[in-house]
C-alpha cells in the first residue's frame, strides 16, 4: 500500500539490517568502557536507534529529545526549535547521538553545541548523511550510508508526518508532493 507511493528503494531493510550490525560492533568497541547515555533525536531516529542498539554490546543509558525543523514538508525552515529537552544529568558524560539524517547540518550543530555547552562529550552516529545538502560545517563520527541529494522517506524519515513505518528508505513519486 505504501510502496505504490516510492519512486525508488535507496537502501533496503537488509542493508539495514547489515550495516547496523557492523556499526553496533564499533560502537561496542568504543564505548565498552565509558557507560555512554545514546540520545535517540525524535521522532526520526526511532527506527534506527532500536535495530542499532541490539548491537552494542557494553552498559549504556538511553533518553530521547525532540527537536524539529522541517514541520513534515520537504524544507528545512532554518530554525531548530527544542521541543523536549534530555531528561538525564549530562555533565562530563559521553553523548551518543543517534540520528537518521544529516542534511543541512542545521539540526546537528544546534545540538551538539547545545550538550558541549552543558558539559557533555559527543559523538554522534547517523543512519543517512547527504552532504550535497550541507549549509552548515558538522560532521557524524560514524555514518551508515551516504546518499545522493534527494528527499527521502522511510526508516523514520518522514513526509507530513507519513511514510516513518516503511521498513527501508526510498525517494517518494513527484506526484506526491504535487498533490
Ligand atoms: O540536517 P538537517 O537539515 O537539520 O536535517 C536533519 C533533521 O531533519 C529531520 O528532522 P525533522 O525536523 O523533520 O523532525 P523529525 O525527526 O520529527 O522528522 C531529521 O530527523 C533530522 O533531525
Ligand atoms: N524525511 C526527510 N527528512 C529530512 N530531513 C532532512 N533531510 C531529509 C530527507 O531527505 N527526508
Amino acid at each position: 500500500m505504501l510502496e505504490k507511493d516510492i519512486e525508488k528503494v535507496l537502501v533496503s531493510e537488509e542493508e539495514i539490517r547489515i550495516r547496523s550490525t557492523e556499526l553496533g560492533k564499533v560502537l561496542t568497541e568504543e564505548y565498552k568502557d565509558k557507560d555512554p547515555l545514546v540520545l535517540g533525536i525524535l521522532r526520526g531516529s526511532v527506527p534506527f536507534m532500536a535495530e542499532l542498539i541490539k548491537h552494542i554490546d557494553a552498559h549504556m543509558e538511553m533518553d530521547f529529545m525532540t527537536v524539529s525543523s522541517y514541520h513534515g514538508g520537504t524544507k528545512s525552515s532554518g530554525e531548530v526549535k527544542l521541543i523536549m529537552d534530555v531528561d538525564t544529568a549530562i555533565r562530563d558524560r559521553e553523548i551518543l547521538i543517534v540520528e537518521d539524517i544529516i542534511d543541512t547540518g542545521r539540526t546537528l550543530k544546534y545540538l551538539k553545541e547545545l550538550l558541549e555547552h552543558r558539559g557533555a562529550h559527543v559523538r554522534i552516529v547517523t543512519l543517512l548523511d547527504k552532504p550535497e545538502g550541507r549549509i552548515v560545517e558538522i560532521e557524524p563520527d560514524w555514518t551508515g550510508f551516504t546518499i545522493p541529494n534527494e528527499f527521502v522517506v522511510g526508516f523514520g524519515l518522514d513526509y507530513e508526518n507519513h511514510y516513518r513505518n516503511l521498513p527501508y528508505v526510498g525517494v517518494l513519486k513527484e506526484e506526491i508532493y504535487s498533490n
